[in-house]
């Protein structure tokens, strides 16, 4: 697969800032003054307890949501009330923590999906099939049969994702993120439900993903295993606020975080 596409923030710089962000929906606050960075490169975990506000999080990061307070700067830009469709083309894509697939459509029309933002051609050229849009397309077809096999899922190019089990359909899912040539990827939970070999096999694609391509990985993960063994650092929630940041082994022996783990009352 080819790599994403080229930036003019070196690895190691920040690409992604989050600066006292709060967030409420009404009297529930979600997030409270968070603040924290993601380096160009890194593999990024985000943990903490149930409602933590990690969803939250990744919500305001591609903007789902707005934050109350705070701001969030991506490329050295920030831009407040970024949607959705503006963070994907400008370089963020993201997975969900339950599947959000097409499915009754193919692994490669969902993938393909995910490659419309890239596509230039009008609505018009694309209808007809012809012309620019066909060598277009044709371009973005090889560059999805590249993921594919990236990804090794050839065997089910043509089943509809409905038909697939779960660890596979999260497989498209992260297919169709990085159809996007994404600069930093977002992954909500992205082992959730899936057993230990199909666990193995996901961490396998995002540390390739990261080594291969230097894409930035921002991910929410409940195993604790994983989270270890993937992340360069980490940064933990509690009710909505930072609790700890830093590396893996810095944050498993803070004691903030094994109280938070273990239930202690604040
Ligand atoms: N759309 C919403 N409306 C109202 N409250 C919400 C909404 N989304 C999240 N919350 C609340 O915000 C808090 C943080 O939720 P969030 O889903 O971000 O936590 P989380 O750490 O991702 O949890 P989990 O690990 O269970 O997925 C919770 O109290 C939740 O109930």
């Amino acid at each position: 697969m080819r790599a994403p596409s080229p930036t003019d923030i070196a690895a190691g710089e920040v690409i992604l800032a989050v600066e006292n962000v709060s967030l409420a929906f009404g009297g529930v606050k979600a997030l409270t003054d968070v603040s924290f960075d993601i380096k160009k490169g890194e593999v990024r975990a985000i943990i903490g307890p149930n409602g933590a506000g990690k969803t939250s999080m990744l919500n305001c990061i591609n903007g789902f949501y707005h934050p109350t307070e705070g701001r969030i700067t991506f490329r050295g830009k920030t831009r407040p009330k970024m949607r959705p469709y503006e963070a994907a083309a400008g370089g963020i894509a993201r997975t969900f923590q339950n599947v959000a697939l097409f499915k009754g459509m193919s692994t490669l029309d969902n993938i393909m999906a995910g490659r419309t933002l890239k596509m230039s051609k009008g609505f018009f050229w694309q209808v007809l099939r012809h012309g620019p849009a066909m060598a277009e397309e044709i371009e973005h077809r090889h560059f999805v049969e590249e993921i594919i096999d990236f990804l090794e899922i050839q065997h089910i190019r043509k089943v509809p994702v409905g038909k697939l089990p779960y660890g596979l359909q999260k497989r498209v899912e992260l297919g169709r993120a990085l159809a996007m040539q994404p600069e930093v990827l977002l992954l909500d939970e992205p082992m959730a439900g899936m057993n230990l070999e199909e666990k193995e096999d996901m961490c396998r694609f995002i540390l390739d993903v990261s080594n291969q391509y230097g894409t930035t990985i921002a991910l929410i993960e409940h195993d604790m295993g994983v989270v270890m063994d993937l992340s360069d650092r980490v940064v933990v929630l509690e009710y909505g606020r930072k609790i700890a940041d830093g590396t893996p082994d810095e944050v498993k022996r803070d004691q903030a975080v094994i109280d938070a783990y273990l239930g202690v009352p604040h």
